[in-house]
């Protein structure tokens, strides 16, 4: 009897899952109980159920047969590399046809493997575990460009990328888009006299503190670059934006950081500024506007005193 090695770090705690794709059952059966045992499995019979299967679960991996009636494995490939979404799923070919033809057009393909039927369990097995391993250390790796070091938040590239989205998003259904930038107040003078460790901690805290706020599974919060944060809140209108900011300033305030040197109240505080784009999209707003009229309000903010939240709609000059 043989014993599985541990699980690779990159490995999450739950159950791998796959996506078995085979138009006959008696196949799918098979590979059924070659699997079971170690994975979440999902199965269809056609490459039509195999695309919707594939991108309502995101499987981790896709074991998909090459003949089949209706779309093909090929075509279901293909599809699957056309949609963002599943564009990063692998994929292994199991199919009766062999030989190197065969085989070379599966990998050429995209494929990740090949294994021939009827299968080896054994060596299903082993193949299965080593593509997961390789698709869990990429997750892990792509995980790790996105997010904040110090923080555990979102980093800028993250937030560059979604804020494209987003914007794209708005622009084509019309929705609201709304943006909170935060800035540390005082900061140089909480490093200067608590020294530079004990603000790192102070911007883990602040992070956590706006994260436990903006808990829409939509919203994202980022650190922009230093002792500033920003948060994007899709579908999110100026009254509700500037709402939750008012529950940040909050939230900061609360965390009672000891801050001698910085304002009246003692405590570490944070400036706000808010910006939404709502309605149709004027001719000449692009993200950067967006970020403009938020970095806008922050600066009232701090002018105004600081601890305080300041907000405008995108192309409303007027300030509440
Ligand atoms: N500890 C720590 N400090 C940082 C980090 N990133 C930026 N800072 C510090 O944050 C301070 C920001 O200072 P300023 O831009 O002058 O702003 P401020 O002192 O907060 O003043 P106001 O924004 O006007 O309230 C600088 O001293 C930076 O060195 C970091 O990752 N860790």
């Amino acid at each position: 009897m043989t014993t599985d090695p541990m699980p690779a770090p990159a490995w999450p705690a739950r159950k791998p899952r796959l996506l078995l794709v085979d138009d006959q059952p008696v196949h799918l059966q098979v590979l059924y109980r070659t699997l079971a045992a170690d994975h979440q499995l999902f199965m269809a019979t056609s490459g039509e159920q195999a695309l919707r299967v594939a991108r309502e679960q995101l499987p981790d991996l896709i074991l998909l047969d090459v003949v089949m009636p209706g779309q093909d494995g090929f075509a279901v490939l293909q599809q699957l590399r056309a949609d963002r979404e599943t564009a990063g799923i692998p994929v292994m070919f199991v199919t009766a046809h062999s030989g190197e033809d065969i085989e070379t057009r599966c990998l050429e393909a995209g494929a990740v493997d090949f294994v021939p039927k009827p299968i080896n369990p054994s060596v299903v097995r082993a193949r299965v575990r080593t593509h997961l391993t390789l698709k869990f250390q990429s997750d892990l790796l792509r995980s790790l460009a996105f997010v904040d070091g110090l923080t555990g938040v979102a980093n800028r590239r993250q937030f560059d990328e979604r804020l494209a989205t987003e914007w794209a998003r708005a622009q084509r259904l019309g929705s609201a888009l709304s943006l909170i930038l935060v800035d540390v107040d005082h900061f140089k003078a909480y490093n200067d006299h608590y020294g530079h460790q004990a603000g790192d901690e102070a911007l883990r805290r602040v992070a956590a503190a706006l994260r436990e706020q903006a808990r829409r599974g939509t919203d994202l919060v980022a650190r922009y670059g230093g002792e500033e944060f920003a948060c994007l809140l899709p579908d999110t209108d100026l009254a509700d934006a500037r709402h939750l900011a008012e529950h940040m300033l909050e939230a900061v305030r609360l965390l009672a950081i000891p801050h001698r040197t910085g304002g009246a109240s003692g405590v570490l505080s944070a400036s706000f500024g808010v910006a939404t784009r709502a309605g149709p999209a004027q001719p000449g707003w692009q993200p950067a506007a967006l970020l403009g009229a938020a970095d806008a309000q922050l600066y009232e903010a701090k002018r105004r005193g600081r601890a305080q939240v300041c907000a405008a709609a995108l192309g409303d000059t007027a300030q509440d």
